[in-house]
């Protein structure tokens, strides 16, 4: 599966790579030589997944906030300063070792390219290390210093804060801003603030919205063009005539709507108008402890009404488009003659086995830049 602009399955294919790019993508029986051979004997190739949202720099558990929810509780931003205040405890190298330990886990599941959010730090200090550890170990970085508002602290105070100096000490090792613009959160001229001032610092904007109940977040970002909206469980006809009018990502969270017994965001409402769509793990102790993205396009597909296709792609290339990367030199998110070597080996025949058999353990193969970095499975 290309995931390319012509979107090809290609059948009796090969990929040949060379150093870090694919060089040369065709019929096997045309395919150049090579130095080394892998046979995929009938397998599935699929672009690496592109994971645009998760949260992976934090120390804690938050069982007992999940055990409540299943109970019958419903999710509340509050819980964040339950990992804030464990991540704030971890030494570096404990949460470096975390992160690390987090992003082989996920390749192990064929994610070749990872985002991930600082928002368990909070203080000046604490973002800014957050940043640092995250920029050694993930490949696109975003500040969320506004996450939450830290218990007695005034909002308006602390939004100043996140736009002046955490902005300033968060800046060399981020490429985008967040924030989380929803009731309980930041209000919606909160996040207007936090996203001009990161727009005024050359920081790519993304945006936390309508999760837990209708509000300004999607327009919000429409408005001021940010690369994604992400959750977008609660969508208007307003909010889908925006999206649709514009150019921001709606990224789904599926992982993240099952745990927290969210409505499903509406994917296929959104495809089905013309919006760019893509598939993320939100991976975070409080809402979706998990980086499968196999596990999110089963769930797209078996519970939002995608096709395969349209799931792979979302997690594929929609990833890719909401992190701008999908295009030029070091594109990622399709197999494309010069784009990075990031491949996903099924051990399957087609994609489809995703959905038709979900929760198998079905990678074969990972390859990041050209590397194999993940072991084969056995899955038959
Ligand atoms: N909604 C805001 N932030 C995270 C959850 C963070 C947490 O609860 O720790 C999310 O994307 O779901
Ligand atoms: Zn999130």
């Amino acid at each position: 599966m290309t995931v390319d602009d012509e979107d090809r399955v290609l059948r009796d294919a090969a990929v040949v790579i060379d150093g870090d790019r694919i060089a040369w993508i065709g019929s096997a029986s045309d395919a150049p030589a090579a130095d080394e051979r892998v046979d995929a004997d009938g397998r599935a190739l699929l672009p690496g997944w592109v994971d645009s949202h998760t949260h992976l720099v934090f120390d804690g558990d938050r069982t007992a906030e999940f055990e409540a929810r299943m109970a019958g509780q419903s999710y509340a931003a509050g819980g964040i300063a339950v990992t804030r205040d464990a991540t704030r405890e971890a030494s570096d190298d404990r949460l470096a070792g975390l992160l690390a330990a987090r992003v082989r886990a996920a390749r192990a599941q064929g994610t070749t390219w990872i985002e991930t959010k600082t928002g368990y730090g909070l203080d000046i200090a604490s973002e800014e290390r957050s940043a640092r550890i995250a920029a050694a170990g993930v490949d696109d970085v975003t500040f969320l210093g506004a996450h939450l508002v830290p218990a007695g602290r005034d909002a308006d105070d602390y939004v100043r804060e996140v736009c002046g100096p955490m902005l300033d000490a968060v800046r060399p090792y981020v490429s985008w801003a967040d924030v989380f613009c929803e009731r309980g959160a930041f209000t919606p001229e909160q996040s207007r603030e936090v996203l001009t001032a990161a727009r005024a610092a050359g920081l790519g904007l993304r945006v936390h919205g309508n999760q837990l109940g209708h509000g300004d977040g999607i327009l919000l970002a429409v408005e001021l063009g940010a690369a994604s909206v992400d959750h977008c469980n609660f969508v208007s006809d307003a909010d889908l005539d925006a999206l649709a009018g514009g150019s921001t990502v709606a990224t789904v969270l599926p992982a993240c709507d099952l745990s927290t017994r969210a409505p499903l965001a509406p994917a296929r409402r959104l495809l089905d108008a013309g919006v760019e769509v893509a598939i993320a793990s939100n991976g975070n102790p409080g809402t979706s402890y998990t980086t499968s993205m196999p596990f999110c396009v089963a769930t797209a597909v078996l519970q939002m009404g995608l096709s395969v296709a349209e799931a792979v792609r979302a997690a594929t290339r929609g990833g890719a488009i909401a992190l701008g990367r999908a295009s030029g030199d070091g594109a990622v998110g399709s197999i494309a003659v010069g784009n990075r070597a990031d491949l996903h080996l099924l051990d399957a025949p087609s994609a489809t086995h995703l959905a038709y058999r979900p929760g198998m353990p079905l990678t074969a193969g990972v390859w990041k830049d050209g590397r194999r970095v993940a072991a084969p499975l056995v899955a038959r």
